[in-house]
């Protein structure tokens, strides 16, 4: 039996004064799932992007959730950012944006309070309770050493990491991820890959990539998108014996 997916797209276009920077994409993405989207500079990854979360709103088209798997769908295409985002949908940009003041801990624990909308009034209870997710997300980030570290200290790659954590602190359901791996090592890319593979056991993660030797290593299915419009979909050997993708990324003739 075919899984209803968690998100999905109906014939999406975006205009920005009459220039045409997505035009009718329809998508749809699995629970647990990790794809990857790709496609030359200026093919509209990042404004598709930025209509799920609710940056930008499509001249036509809609975008539709299931927030509980056996839930109906909602559409998101007229709910503000803010509301995407308590509905279980969590951005991420290119640029970290984590408090660098602040340790890597306090950092995570602001996370959890802006969820819990605590500040005041906890228990013991509660605050073991935090203090304990807390640490288990240290562990999946792999930052556990440098939980008191300042975290404008931390690496590239490791602000990247905090950045993740916190999001996933606020329990989301479905990440997007725009170039995670851009500027790091090969060892971050490589622990970026695990950290990413281990967050779909539970959540659906979308990254927008240009990376193609990350994506052949961590992908399943790939969406490729060129000028506003989807190419073609499927595995990354689908994607390299395409003629459209070739001559699109290498402007090689097809035949
Ligand atoms: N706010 C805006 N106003 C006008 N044009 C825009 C705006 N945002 C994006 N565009 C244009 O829309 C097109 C798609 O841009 P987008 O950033 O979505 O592409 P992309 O596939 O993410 O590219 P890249 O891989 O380079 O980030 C581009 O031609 C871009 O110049």
């Amino acid at each position: 039996m075919k899984r209803e997916p968690i998100l999905r797209s109906e014939k999406v276009t975006v205009e920005f004064d009459g220039f045409v920077a997505v035009r009718e994409m329809s998508f749809e993405l699995a629970d647990r799932e990790l794809r990857f989207l790709i496609g030359p500079n200026g093919a509209g990854k990042t404004t598709f992007l930025d209509v799920i979360c609710g940056k930008v709103r499509p001249k036509n088209g809609q975008v539709l959730y299931r927030a509980q798997s056996s839930g109906s769908e909602v559409p998101l295409t007229r709910r503000k950012e803010h509301q995407i985002a308590s509905l279980g949908i969590a951005r991420k940009f290119q640029a970290p944006s984590i408090f660098t003041d602040l340790t890597v801990f306090e950092n995570l624990e602001l996370s959890v309070q802006k969820k819990k909308g605590i500040l005041a009034a906890m228990t013991t209870g509660v605050k073991r309770e935090m203090r304990d997710r807390i640490q288990g997300q240290l562990e999946m980030i792999g930052l556990s050493d440098k939980s008191g570290f300042r975290a404008g200290g931390l690496s590239h790659g490791e602000k990247q990491w905090l950045e993740i954590g916190m999001m996933l602190l606020q329990d989301p359901r479905v990440l997007l991820l725009d170039e995670p791996v851009a500027g790091m090592t090969d060892a971050e890319t490589e622990k970026t890959g695990e950290l990413l593979k281990e967050i779909t056991r539970e959540r659906a993660v979308v990254v927008v990539e240009h990376d193609m030797e990350f994506v052949r290593n961590y992908s399943s299915l790939v969406t490729v998108m060129h000028e506003g419009q989807l190419l073609k979909e499927g595995t990354m050997s689908d994607i390299q014996s395409d003629d459209r993708v070739a001559e699109v990324y290498l402007g090689k003739k097809a035949g």
